[in-house]
């Protein structure tokens, strides 16, 4: 079996290697042509697997009979077509979910900081309460953070009560009572709950002045024209944008005026991106009736920061910030797509960024041992995600490495 797999997807020798034979292609080069012999293809995000590859891939006398995408967006795959032609597909619901949730807490502590503001004292509206969303409902919560949640679907598909999903509101009461507004949604073309342009214009202007905005889930969700007018124009509101219309050749003027801009890598944890794979090696095994004996923590490293140890001295927010840029600082990634982008421009630097993108953990993955100083601590960083236990408690037996 051949199995056609982007090079940005990690362990895949390892993985893919064990059911057949991996040829490795740029997910941005893979063509028809690519296809000629593939019985599997195996790619990110950033490939589009559309009529047009899969017909002419097909047409030329491709045996392609799987495609796996080691994401949680499928937008870039056209499923239909997949189905037409009798090829399989799978997707990694969830697998990267707890990296963006870090990515969103980083980057709300470091503008906390920036701005001067107690995020304790901030209500949180979030967009889309899937496997990120509802994450993220939960740290935050947990971490005594007042939040609304809006999933327009969820509360149509589920039973209200049943779910517990009394306390979601529509979009609009989110940008009226909130002071953060986190979009989670994923990219949905058609039909009553459409996100492109979810964010457009109108709803743009409606933001109070001193909104912090965060996109961390597809770029076409918010109208990039109408936000970088409001920040240019007004300037009176705060935007963390991670995705962008138009990735990788994405407006510079509006990374430019992002307090936060960085290259679509909210979910790119070392954890996250080999949940993904994984998932994606064991859909294949089981497609192809082969056993899938690799098994997650086979493949994740030690973390290389796997302990720090708090005592008296540092406020909340001080102790939250320490811990959470201890696995992920935005500031890092910011500063290298504009560094990128100058050297190369911004196409080839936003991809040169995520292709090189530094080793990063999750929270999950780092211990706290609070001192007794610092025990005051602990619902605070617990619920941020991070292991947490005192000194007088025996260590942990097991980390885990990845779940
Ligand atoms: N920036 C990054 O690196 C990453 C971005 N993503 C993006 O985030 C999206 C969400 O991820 P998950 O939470 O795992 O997906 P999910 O499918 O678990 O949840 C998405 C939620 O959005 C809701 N939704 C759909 N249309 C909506 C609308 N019009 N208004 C409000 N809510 C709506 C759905 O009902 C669902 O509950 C993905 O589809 C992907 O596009 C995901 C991972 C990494
Ligand atoms: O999982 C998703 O959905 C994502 O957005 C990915 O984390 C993005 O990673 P790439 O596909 O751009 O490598």
């Amino acid at each position: 079996m051949k199995i056609v797999v982007d090079t940005n997807v990690p362990a895949a020798e390892a993985c893919f290697g064990a059911l057949g034979e991996v040829i490795r292609v740029p997910g941005r080069e893979i063509e028809p042509a690519t296809l000629a012999e593939a019985d599997a293809l195996v790619v990110r995000s950033i490939t589009r697997v559309d009529a047009a590859l899969i017909e002419q891939a097909r047409g030329a006398g491709s045996p392609l009979r799987f495609v796996g995408t080691c994401t949680i967006g499928t937008d870039h795959v056209d499923q239909q077509a997949l189905a037409d032609h009798d090829i399989a597909f799978a997707s990694a619901p969830g697998c990267n979910a707890d990296a963006v949730v870090d990515y969103v807490l980083s980057s709300l502590s470091t503008l906390a900081e920036r701005q001067d503001f107690r995020l304790a004292e901030r209500r949180v509206g979030i967009v889309g309460v899937g496997n990120v969303g509802g994450r993220l409902l939960e740290r935050l919560t947990a971490m005594g953070i007042d939040c609304l949640a809006c999933d327009p679907p969820r509360v149509e598909a589920e039973s209200i009560e049943a779910e517990g999903l009394a306390g979601f509101h529509d979009l609009d009461t989110l940008i009226d009572e909130c002071d953060v507004l986190c979009l989670h949604t994923p990219l949905v073309s058609e039909g009553p709950h459409a996100t492109r342009h979810l964010l457009d214009a109108q709803r743009l202007a409606a933001l109070a002045p001193g909104t912090l905005l965060l996109n961390a889930g597809r770029g076409d969700c918010v109208d990039g024209r109408a936000l970088r007018q409001r920040l240019a124009g007004q300037g009176d509101i705060t935007a963390v944008l991670d995705v962008w219309e138009q990735e990788p050749a994405i407006d510079a003027a509006l990374a430019d005026l992002a307090a936060i801009a960085t290259p679509h890598i909210a979910g790119y944890s070392l954890d996250g991106k080999l949940r993904g794979t994984h998932r994606i090696y064991r859909a294949l095994a089981h497609h192809v009736g082969l056993p899938s004996r690799l098994t997650l923590e086979d493949l994740a490293p030690a973390p290389p920061v796997a302990r720090l140890v708090l005592e008296a001295g540092l406020s909340p927010e001080e102790a939250l910030r320490l811990c959470l840029r201890a696995v992920y600082d935005p500031r890092r990634d910011h500063d290298s797509l504009h560094r990128e982008a100058r050297r190369q421009g911004m196409a080839k630097g936003f991809d040169a960024c995520r292709a090189r993108y530094p080793l990063r953990r999750e929270a999950a993955s780092l211990e706290l041992v609070l001192g007794e100083g610092a025990r005051e601590l602990e619902p605070l960083l617990a619920g941020a995600g991070f292991q947490v236990r005192s000194e007088l408690q025996a260590p942990s037996a097991e980390r885990p490495a990845v779940r």
